[in-house]
C-alpha cells in the first residue's frame, strides 16, 4: 500500500442550504415530516421558498459538511461532489476550496442548477430538510478518478447518494477501487426515510464488505433492523458490519466492533439552535481520531465535540476551529 495523499475523502451530493428559523406550524401546513429530508421537484421548491422568511444561505451537503469539519480538524481532505456552473455552483465551489479540502469534480455545464435544501428550523432545533438534487444527481462513475480514490486513506460516502441516478454506480466504483488499493470504506446511512427506501441494499453494502465502517443515527438504525429495540438493533449491527457507529443525541454514541462495544458520553452544550448537521461533523471529527489512530473512545469524544459546536448556531459548518477545541478539551490532534 502506497502512502496516502488524503486522509479522507468523501463523495455526496452537492447542496447548498437556504435555512430559517419558523414555527411549527409551517412544517404542518407544508404537509412536511419533520425531522426529515424530503426530495422535492422545483415548482415545490419555489413554492416553499416563496413562503420561507428571511433566510441564512450557506453551502451544505451532508459528507461535504463532514469534509469540511476534517478540514478544521487538520486532516488532509478531498471532495467529489456534482454542482452546475452557475453563481451557486462557483460559490459552492469557492467555499469548499477555501476551507482548505481539494475538489476537483467538473461542474455540469447544462441542465439542472445547482442543488438546494430548504431546511426548516423549528424552536425546539430540529431541522427540516426539503432537498431538490439538481445538478448533484449528475454525479457518475465518469466523475470518479481512480487515482484520487486510492490516494486516500478512507472514502465517505452518504446514503444520499442512493437517491440520484446514477450516483450508486459511483459509489460503487469508488468502494471497489479503494479496496483495490487496501483503503478503507465508510457509509453514513443519512436519514430514516432513507434507509426505509433502500433497506435491502445498504444491508447487502454492509454484508459482502462494499463497506468497512457505518455510521448511523439511532433512528437509522432501527429503521434499518426494522425494530424498536436498541440492543437487538446494536447486536445486528455488530454481527454486519466491521465498524459500526451509532449516535444517540444527548445519550452519546456507541462504537461497535467485531469484540466490543464502547459507549460514549455527548458534549455538554449551552444551547441547541439547530441540529442541521448534527450527525456529519460527528462523523468528521470520529473520523479525523480513526486516521489518527486514537481510541474509540477518544474518536467518539471528537465526534461529539464537533457536534456539540455546530448545533449551537445556524447551518452545517463549524464556525470555530475544531482543532483549538480539541485542544482545550484535551483531546489528541
Ligand atoms: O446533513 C445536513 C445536510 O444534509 C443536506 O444534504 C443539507 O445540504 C445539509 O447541509
Amino acid at each position: 500500500m502506497t502512502s496516502a495523499k488524503y486522509d479522507v475523502l468523501g463523495i455526496g451530493n452537492a447542496i447548498f442550504d437556504v435555512l430559517v428559523r419558523t414555527e411549527d406550524d409551517f412544517l404542518l401546513k407544508h404537509g412536511m415530516v419533520k425531522g426529515g429530508m424530503a426530495l422535492i421537484d422545483e415548482p415545490r421548491a419555489a413554492a416553499i421558498y416563496a413562503e420561507m422568511g428571511q433566510a441564512v444561505e450557506m453551502s451544505g451537503g451532508s459528507a461535504a459538511n463532514t469534509i469540511v469539519g476534517l478540514a478544521n480538524f487538520g486532516a488532509r481532505a478531498a471532495y467529489v461532489g456534482k454542482v452546475k456552473d452557475d453563481q451557486i455552483g462557483r460559490l459552492y465551489s469557492h467555499d469548499i476550496r477555501a476551507a482548505e479540502v481539494a475538489f476537483q469534480t467538473k461542474p455540469a455545464l447544462g441542465g439542472p442548477a445547482t442543488g438546494c435544501s430548504y431546511i426548516l428550523v423549528t424552536p425546539d432545533g430540529e431541522r427540516t430538510m426539503n432537498t431538490y438534487l439538481g445538478a448533484a444527481q449528475d454525479l457518475g462513475p465518469d466523475d470518479i478518478d481512480p487515482e484520487q480514490i486510492a490516494a486516500a486513506s478512507l472514502i465517505y460516502l452518504e446514503g444520499y447518494l442512493w437517491d440520484p441516478k446514477n450516483a450508486k454506480d459511483a459509489f460503487l466504483k469508488a468502494s471497489q477501487i479503494a479496496h483495490a488499493a487496501d483503503r478503507q470504506v465508510a457509509l453514513t446511512l443519512s436519514d430514516p426515510f432513507c434507509v426505509d427506501r433502500y433497506r435491502s441494499e445498504f444491508l447487502e453494502l454492509m454484508r459482502s464488505g462494499t463497506v468497512d465502517l457505518v455510521f448511523a443515527n439511532e433512528s437509522e438504525l432501527h429503521s434499518l433492523y426494522q425494530t424498536a429495540d436498541f440492543d437487538t438493533a446494536l447486536n445486528q449491527l455488530q454481527q454486519d458490519v466491521s465498524l459500526g457507529v451509532v449516535t444517540r443525541s444527548e445519550k452519546g454514541c456507541a462504537v461497535v466492533a467485531p469484540d466490543s462495544i464502547t459507549l460514549v458520553p455527548a458534549s455538554k452544550i449551552e444551547t441547541l439552535v439547530d441540529t442541521t448537521g448534527a450527525g456529519d461533523l460527528f462523523a468528521a471529527g470520529f473520523l479525523f481520531g480513526l486516521v489518527r489512530g486514537a481510541s474509540f473512545e477518544d474518536a467518539g469524544r471528537l465526534g461529539a465535540l464537533a457536534a456539540g459546536e455546530v448545533i449551537q448556531h445556524i447551518g452545517a459548518r463549524p464556525q470555530l476551529s475544531l482543532k483549538d477545541l480539541a485542544q482545550q478539551n484535551g483531546l489528541p490532534v
